[in-house]
């Protein structure tokens, strides 16, 4: 005898409600989760009196995004010493940095691949403004914007550049920091949490500087230095540098400089672990990386018009 059909359908409507209950959970869930992540990254205690009388040091300082950050800082009332290698132009950024108001404004000029230029940069720094505050690592050594070309040597110097000499900076600087209670401001890249095309040199470096501060940050916390690092993440950014890089090749457009220094300099004073600027370009898509890895690279690679990088 056949068993009458009502039964295993109202099984299927019963999970079918089972299935269009959990779906409604999980969006609800989801929506939480994003309104609390929209509201907690959206808080904003920043108040530009925290910086004045502030000692800081920020490197790469002679253009673009450090240049910015000077200007900031001396408009906040902080001590600023400044450093890059053309003398020239830092002079120049210091002027302006008195006129604005810095407490005091100095530069030292020199080169990042020298190690023991790194650790005097902070010595004369400490000497001049009595104390240290805010280490600002902000510079790059100059790389080419193109397919890797098998030179070792370049990445060798490079991370002398971009990741020896903030190590150095830091290891100089730590005492002083621990007597303030002080922070440390890494500027990285998108480049230094995934994958980018023409810019594996670069990349390199950054990826390492997150080992290198994401490691000794979680050592602070055992050891109770209170001294904080802010790991910085950025997008495209409007730089001089940047722009005559890649405009030609890259597809999205490029953030301010002025706002993403300033926002910067919030992070760093209000201790958080990162800055992601601008918050969506850099942000969201690392919701991809580890869930979503290829989709995340495909999304990368249209950013990029590759054609104008084959002809050249
Ligand atoms: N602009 C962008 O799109 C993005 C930038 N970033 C990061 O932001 C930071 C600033 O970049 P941005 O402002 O664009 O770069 P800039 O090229 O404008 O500034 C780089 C600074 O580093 C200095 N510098 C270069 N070589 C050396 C060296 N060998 N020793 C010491 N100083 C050196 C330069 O001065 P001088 O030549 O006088 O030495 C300059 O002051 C970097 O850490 C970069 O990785 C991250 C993501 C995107
Ligand atoms: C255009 C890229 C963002 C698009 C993406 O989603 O991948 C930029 C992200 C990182 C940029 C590079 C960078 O980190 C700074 C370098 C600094 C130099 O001044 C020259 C340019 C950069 C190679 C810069 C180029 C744009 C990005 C790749």
């Amino acid at each position: 005898m056949c068993m009458p059909s009502s039964h295993p359908r109202r099984l299927r409507a019963k999970d079918t409600t089972d299935t269009m209950g959990l779906l409604l959970k999980l969006i609800v869930a989801s929506l939480g989760i994003f309104l609390a992540l929209y509201f907690y990254t959206g808080q904003d205690d920043f108040n530009p009196e925290m910086l004045r009388g502030k000692r800081v040091i920020v490197t790469g300082a002679s253009s673009g995004i450090g240049e910015q950050m000077a200007y900031h800082l001396a408009r906040m009332g902080a001590h600023v010493f400044i450093t890059a290698r053309t003398e020239e132009k830092l002079k120049k950024v210091v002027s302006k940095c008195l006129e604005l108001g810095a407490a005091t404004a100095h530069y030292i000029p020199g080169s990042m691949d020298d190690m023991a230029f790194a650790e005097r940069v902070v010595k004369e720094a400490v000497k001049s403004m009595g104390g240290l505050d805010f280490l600002i690592l902000n510079h790059i050594g100059y790389t080419y914007f193109n397919y890797f070309d098998g030179n070792v040597d370049h990445i060798r110097k490079l991370l002398e550049i971009n990741l020896l000499s903030y190590v150095t900076m830091t290891v100089t600087a730590l005492p002083m920091l621990k007597e303030s209670g002080g922070s440390i401001i890494v500027v990285s890249s998108v480049a230094g949490k995934y994958g980018s095309p023409f810019s594996v040199p670069y990349s390199t470096t950054k990826f390492a500087l997150d080992g290198f501060f994401s490691s000794l940050r979680q050592e602070f916390h055992f050891q109770k230095t209170n001294v904080s690092i802010t790991l910085c993440v950025l997008s495209y950014i409007d730089t001089d540098s940047a722009k005559n890089a890649v405009a030609s090749v890259i597809n999205a457009p490029a953030a301010p400089k002025e706002e993403c220094a300033l926002a910067l300099i919030k992070g760093g004073a209000l201790r958080q672990r990162e800055v992601y600027y601008q918050y969506q370009a850099a942000k969201i898509p690392l919701l991809l990386r580890d869930w979503a890895p290829d989709f995340l690279d495909y999304i990368v690679r249209k950013n990029y018009n590759v054609e104008k990088i084959d002809k050249q």
